[in-house]
């Protein structure tokens, strides 16, 4: 199902995924029969959103040219940054002959590869008029602490706390702005920081639990069964 509004998808997929502990990136690494960035890439492309997908890869990758995804006709390649936020930053840049400042854009890791078609239109419909946008984000079922070393100092409310997933979806135009004038800063981990930064205020859509980012070790079970439940 293709939206009433125009959206393009960004991918970062440039880290060396360090927590993970692995011969490879993390994005690399089998699971249920794919690598993880084939099952990300495959969902965002057979979800019928998107007009193109941008994916970062790092320039030393020897990887990515292996997969046949990568020279799929709707996949556009962009050399990977040091941070997240640049090589986000540089697969908008790939993108700008392509997308009107007030596309959407929505930025989602290769590393979570259970996102669900489900997912990506509640995100859009629910965005898609909105004049700044948002993320899918995870509210808290525990109760929270907020900690000095060791030692609880307050117990947070959780109504105010939640953790945020990708898709991150804003306007070309604005999120290649907030990105342009934020860089270096080491504060913003996603895109919505960046908007945040700017006195901007992103919305939350509640997205899914199944939607983790592949981190450490085991989150890879973890993915496998949350793809053997969606199936
Ligand atoms: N310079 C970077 C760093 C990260 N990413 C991407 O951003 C997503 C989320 O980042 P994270 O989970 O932190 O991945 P890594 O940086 O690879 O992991 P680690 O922090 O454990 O090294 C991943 O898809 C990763 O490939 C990227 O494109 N460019
Ligand atoms: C963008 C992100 O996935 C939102 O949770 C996250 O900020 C990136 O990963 P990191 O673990 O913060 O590097």
């Amino acid at each position: 199902m293709k939206p009433t509004v125009q959206c393009w998808a960004v991918v970062p997929a440039a880290g060396v995924g360090k927590r993970m502990q692995a011969d490879r990136p993390k994005q690399y690494l089998p699971l249920a029969g794919k690598t993880v960035i084939e099952h990300t890439l495959t969902r965002l492309l057979e979800s019928g959103a998107f007009q193109k997908v941008a994916v970062a890869i790092s320039v030393e990758d020897p990887y990515w040219p292996e997969l046949s995804i990568s020279k799929h006709s709707d996949v556009i390649t962009a050399p990977g940054g040091k941070e997240r936020a640049d090589s986000v930053l540089s697969a908008l840049k790939a993108l700008k002959d392509l997308a009107s400042e007030d596309d959407w854009v929505l930025v989602h890791d290769a590393a979570r590869p259970c996102l669900t078609t489900a997912d990506i239109h509640l995100q859009i419909e629910t965005l898609k008029n909105d004049g700044v946008g948002g993320i899918l984000a995870l509210s808290s079922h525990d109760t929270l602490k907020h900690v000095d070393d060791d030692t609880i100092t307050a117990t947070i409310d959780r109504k105010h706390v939640w953790r945020a997933l990708t898709p991150q979806m804003f306007k070309y135009g604005m999120l290649r702005d907030a990105l342009q004038q934020t860089e270096g800063n080491p504060a913003v981990t996603d895109e919505a920081s960046a908007l945040e930064l700017l006195g901007y205020k992103p919305k939350i859509v509640e997205g899914r639990p199944d939607n983790i980012k592949i981190t450490r070790p085991e989150d890879l079970a973890l993915a496998q069964f949350y793809m053997e439940q969606q199936a």
